[in-house]
């Protein structure tokens, strides 16, 4: 499988969601449907998407008590939803139902675990109160989100390899993706696209760098070339 392009719609409102649709080439299959448009819009923001054929990552990294979770994984189902996000320190129990819930699904939506967002650092882990590296908190929860039954990991283009390498049949989606120029913003653990298809990422997410580019189709062209130099 060839990794996939998500473009990130981290816009505020379905007008400038539509102009960005419009801005871009239809040989992008994945839009990420995330925090901020959901609650400015709700689910009825999925159904542009819908309307041109579009995958949809719905990111909205739950984290509850198991049946809060497994009821909203049920319910995004319903809206079409490909893709989802929960968090892994929900634990096993949480993962557990979740990833029950996503097999009841007529359409069940793949399920992906977050491990430890990309805007924070070994230097954040002490806040936290982590005593564990990046690169182990990322195969320990690995671990326990491949083993409760979840699809794959959300984990920044640096841990992807050695998760790759445990869990070879995980989706590992990568976001923090910038071109070697690029300003990272609140980002930590970036890291360009052709590295993180070297690394095994099977999705690579991008937002601001296409979203905010003033020309959206250059820069995508720029990434999907990039990805492609990857695997050549
Ligand atoms: O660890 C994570 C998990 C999710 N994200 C999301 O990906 C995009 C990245 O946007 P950029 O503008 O390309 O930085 C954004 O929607 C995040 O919510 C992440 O960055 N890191």
């Amino acid at each position: 499988m060839n990794p996939a392009l998500i473009v990130a719609l981290d816009v505020p409102n379905l007008t400038e969601m539509e102009k960005t649709l419009d801005r871009l080439p239809d040989s992008i299959e994945w839009y990420k449907v995330g925090l901020e448009i959901f609650c400015a819009e709700g689910p009825a923001i999925l159904s542009p998407l819908k309307q041109r054929n579009k995958k949809i990552f719905l990111d909205l990294k739950l984290h509850d008590i198991p049946r809060t979770v497994a009821n909203a994984v049920k319910t995004a189902a319903n809206h079409g939803v490909n893709l989802m996000t929960v968090h892994a320190i929900g634990g096993r129990a949480m993962l557990e139902a979740a990833a029950q819930a996503a097999r009841e699904c007529d359409v069940p939506p793949k399920l992906v675990a977050v491990t430890t967002l990309t805007s924070l650092s070994q230097d954040d882990f002490s806040d936290l109160g982590i005593n564990r590296t990046v690169s182990e908190q990322a195969l320990a929860l690995g671990d326990l989100a491949i083993g409760s039954g979840i699809d794959g990991l959300v984990t920044s283009a640096h841990e992807a390899e050695a998760l790759s390498q445990r869990f070879p049949e995980a989706l590992l989606v990568t976001p923090g993706i910038r071109m070697p120029d690029g300003d990272i913003g609140d980002q930590k653990r970036v890291a360009t696209p052709s590295f993180a298809v070297q690394q095994g990422a099977t999705h690579l997410v991008v937002g601001r760098p296409i979203v905010q580019a003033e020309q959206p189709a250059n820069v995508t062209a720029a990434i999907q070339a990039d990805m492609k130099n990857a695997l050549s």
